[in-house]
């Protein structure tokens, strides 16, 4: 199995300027990209509850985030990427109880575990590497993606992708530097794009979200699925 990456991640408000103080930074934008995110889950969101997060994304396929060790905490996240799919369906069985669907294929379980489209929507995404010059620095990239949805929200995010769980104080302490440098606060909790689309689209299902983060759901034992 290929193994998977751990996405360390702080998103924040772009304010005007952000590209020319990327620039000044030594920045470099390194693509322009558009693509379709389709979110799936089941009529009572059992993964969204448990902070699972399955989507398909056009052009390149099946994700399931989930929490890492150690789960989250405070204005950054950290989240495991599963993206092969016989990954992905053993966590799903896992996660939903259910064993033997005889198909390892995404989109094949899909019925049989009668997971349903929950948000779909288009991002457009500028993506910018920058290396943070510094005593004892590694010299590894970090990602800044400036994404706008089409449903008219635009939220950024200083990103590091690390294989090991060891690497994440290390990727944390330069998404810290460079957030900072960008003028985000370390405390700044900006909704991703989903969420906010639930908000926006989803009232109900963005609500009863919100009380199994906030542990007003009796029946929800797992922890925080947002923390906004
Ligand atoms: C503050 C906070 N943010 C996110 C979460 C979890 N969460 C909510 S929706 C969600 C799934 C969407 O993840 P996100 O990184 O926002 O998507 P995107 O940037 O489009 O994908 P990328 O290209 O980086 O892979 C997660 C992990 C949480 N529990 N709390
Ligand atoms: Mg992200």
């Amino acid at each position: 199995m290929t193994h998977p990456w751990i996405e360390v991640e702080q998103k924040f408000v772009p304010r005007p300027g952000i590209e020319d103080r990327l620039k000044e930074l030594g920045g470099t934008q390194e693509s322009q990209i558009s693509f379709r995110d389709s979110y799936y889950d089941t009529r009572e969101l059992t993964l969204m509850k448990a902070d699972h997060w399955l989507r398909h994304r056009e052009g390149s396929g099946w994700e399931l985030k989930c929490p890492g060790a150690g789960g989250n905490t405070g204005s950054h996240t950290k989240y495991m990427e599963l993206t092969a799919e016989a990954a992905i369906a053993a966590r799903l069985c896992e996660r939903l109880g259910t064993a033997g669907l005889g198909t390892e294929n995404v989109s094949e379980m899909l019925g049989r575990l009668e997971l349903q489209e929950v948000a779909s929507f288009v991002t457009e995404r500028s993506v910018w590497k920058l290396v943070l010059s510094g005593a004892g620095d590694e010299g590894e990239a970090l990602t800044v993606d400036l994404d706008t949805a089409d449903f008219g929200y635009a939220v950024g995010e200083v990103e590091a992708l690390v294989r090991e769980e060891a690497e994440v104080p290390k990727a944390l302490e330069k998404i810290r530097s460079l957030s900072s440098l960008l003028g985000v606060s370390q405390h700044e909790q900006t909704p991703g794009k989903l969420i906010v689309y639930l908000q926006r689209f989803r009232p109900l299902d963005y609500q009863r979200l919100l009380e199994v983060a906030t542990g007003k759901n009796d029946e929800q034992e797992e922890s925080a699925a947002i923390e906004n």
